[in-house]
């Protein structure tokens, strides 16, 4: 099962990959042909109904496959509105060969009938897919109710149009038009809102590589956009928690969450730091705790520091001095918000008891020291990693080569970044980077992007200053890096 969204951002991870959606339409439209083949003799009368997007353009290529019936072709619209190049050039395909078609632009016209007046026999809807939003508009609204009007076979594409392939309602809201199929002809995987449907469900490989689905992409970037109408605050607010041997380490953390699209970054680090840390940066909020160490006496502050914010950010720079560690149990014990938990932080995990949401950040040998297992090779280490996210019950994100991202339901392998990233200071980025994702995204995916974009960034910064990058190199590549094209 694939909610639409997740499917959007494999579809544009395949296309990264050399598999643009034109080849999938094709793919499509094929299982289409077959799903009619399946249910009808050659010969027998074929009615598409196309609408302008993708959808009808899966049919478009239907059409094509279909020499053995008598096809007709009804197009809701003019051809010149249809809305995507690859189902326009569907249709002119169509043209250049005569296929026999008509294009609808009031629906009360639509006329399924073969050319004797006889209802056909089999329907194809393919009006509207993954693209609807709302109930059913016209023309579309109209031709459902002709559609179900007939005695054909109905054969939807994709999910019914007027349906939510999500949960399987109308999207009109209860009592709303849709189409009534007979049949499913569905891509890739199946939408949870087809099993709830009274019609056969079949899914069609559509040649979707696996990698689409299991490496991180541009796709993966689908859907992050700022709100246009948002708020100071509304895109995360982020405590970095750490320093104290090292000053950097903080620092870079935040630097990386402001880049990374959070609106305010706050530091809380010991005083004897905290000049250094602002003098780094106007942009950054320090937060002085008293001393030269973070220790189990700072844990209430911390606390009402941490309900300020969306996210905490917990490790960078911290070590692993006297009190660090209980410090760091106690905060996950009173704390039930989101948080990174990354270097020194990360050996308290497995003996805390803690409601909050976390996503641990080890590489492979602070993975070894929280009692995980690692293997060289990823498909295996993967595996091993969703085991041992699944035990935690907390998102990790386990960087190497290829980085694994794991919970206890899914793994996400990413294979950006090069060897030059090894330098100092490049995992406190991606602390910082997750940290401003998991204040807009779920814990899985903050991790899976941010490991994605700081392996972008990291390989702009190669490309720039080649073996000699610094981890300084990356936060100002972010923006970049996170842009989806
Ligand atoms: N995801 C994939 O990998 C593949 C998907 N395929 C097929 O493409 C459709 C989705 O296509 P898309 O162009 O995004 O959307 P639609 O065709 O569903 O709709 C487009 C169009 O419709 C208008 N619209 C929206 N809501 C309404 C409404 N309530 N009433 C009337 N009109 C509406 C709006 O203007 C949209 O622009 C997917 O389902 C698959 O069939 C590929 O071919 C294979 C790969
Ligand atoms: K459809």
């Amino acid at each position: 099962m694939i909610p639409t969204d997740r499917m959007a951002a494999v579809d544009a991870n395949a296309a990264a990959l050399g598999v643009p959606r034109k080849q999938l339409m094709e793919s499509s439209g094929n299982a289409v042909a077959r799903e009619v083949r399946a249910v009808a003799d050659p010969g027998a009368t074929v009615a598409l109904v196309c609408g302008r997007g993708n959808n009808g353009g899966d049919a478009l290529v239907a059409a094509r496959f279909l020499t053995e019936y008598a096809v007709r072709v009804h197009l809701l619209g003019r051809p010149e509105t249809i809305r995507t190049d690859i189902a326009r050039e569907n249709w002119a395909a169509l043209e250049n060969a005569a296929v026999p078609r008509e294009t609808v632009t009031d629906s009360r016209d639509l006329d399924l009938n073969a050319p004797d007046g006889d209802d056909p026999d089999v329907v194809v809807d393919a009006m509207l897919g993954s693209g609807i939003s709302g109930g059913l508009r016209e023309p579309e609204r109209t031709a459902a109710a002709a559609i179900n009007a007939s005695d054909a076979t109905v054969i939807a594409v994709d999910v019914p149009s007027g349906i939510d392939a999500d949960t399987g309602d109308p999207t009109g809201g209860p009592g709303g038009v849709a189409v009534d199929a007979d049949r499913v002809v569905t891509f890739h995987d199946e939408t949870p809102g087809l099993a709830a449907l009274d019609a056969a469900v079949t899914v069609a490989d559509i040649g979707i590589p696996a990698a689409a689905e299991r490496y991180t992409g541009p796709g993966d970037l689908l859907g992050l956009d700022r709100d246009p109408d948002s708020h100071k605050g509304d895109n995360g607010e982020v405590l970095v928690v750490g320093g104290g041997p090292y000053t950097g380490a903080p620092t870079l953390s935040a630097l990386a969450a402001l880049r990374a699209g959070a609106d305010l970054a706050r530091v809380a680090c010991p005083e004897s730091i905290a000049d250094a840390v602002q003098g780094f940066s106007p942009n950054l909020i320090v937060r002085p705790l008293p001393g030269d160490r973070v220790g189990s006496s700072h844990a209430d502050r911390v606390a009402s520091l941490a309900a300020e914010n969306d996210v905490v950010v917990l490790g960078p720079g911290l070590g692993d001095g006297d009190g660090t560690r209980e410090f760091v149990r106690e905060f996950l014990t009173a704390y039930e918000g989101r948080a990174v938990v990354d270097a020194d932080a990360l050996r308290v995990v497995p003996e805390a008891d803690t409601d909050a949401d976390l996503i641990c950040t080890p590489h492979q040998g602070e993975l070894v020291g929280m009692g995980g297992e690692t293997a060289p090779e990823p498909d295996e280490r993967a595996e091993l990693v969703r085991e041992f996210a699944a035990d935690l019950g907390h998102v990790l994100l386990v960087k190497g080569a290829v980085d694994v991202v794991a919970d206890a339901d899914g793994v996400r392998l990413n294979r950006t970044g090069n060897p030059g990233m090894t330098v100092g200071g490049t995992g406190d980025v991606l602390a910082g980077t997750v940290g401003a994702l998991a204040a807009v995204a779920d814990p899985f995916r903050a991790a899976a992007v941010g490991a994605y974009v700081v392996g972008r960034a990291g390989d702009a910064a190669a490309d720039a200053n080649g073996a000699g990058l610094v981890a300084t190199d990356l936060p100002d590549r972010l923006p970049e890096a996170m842009r989806n094209e």
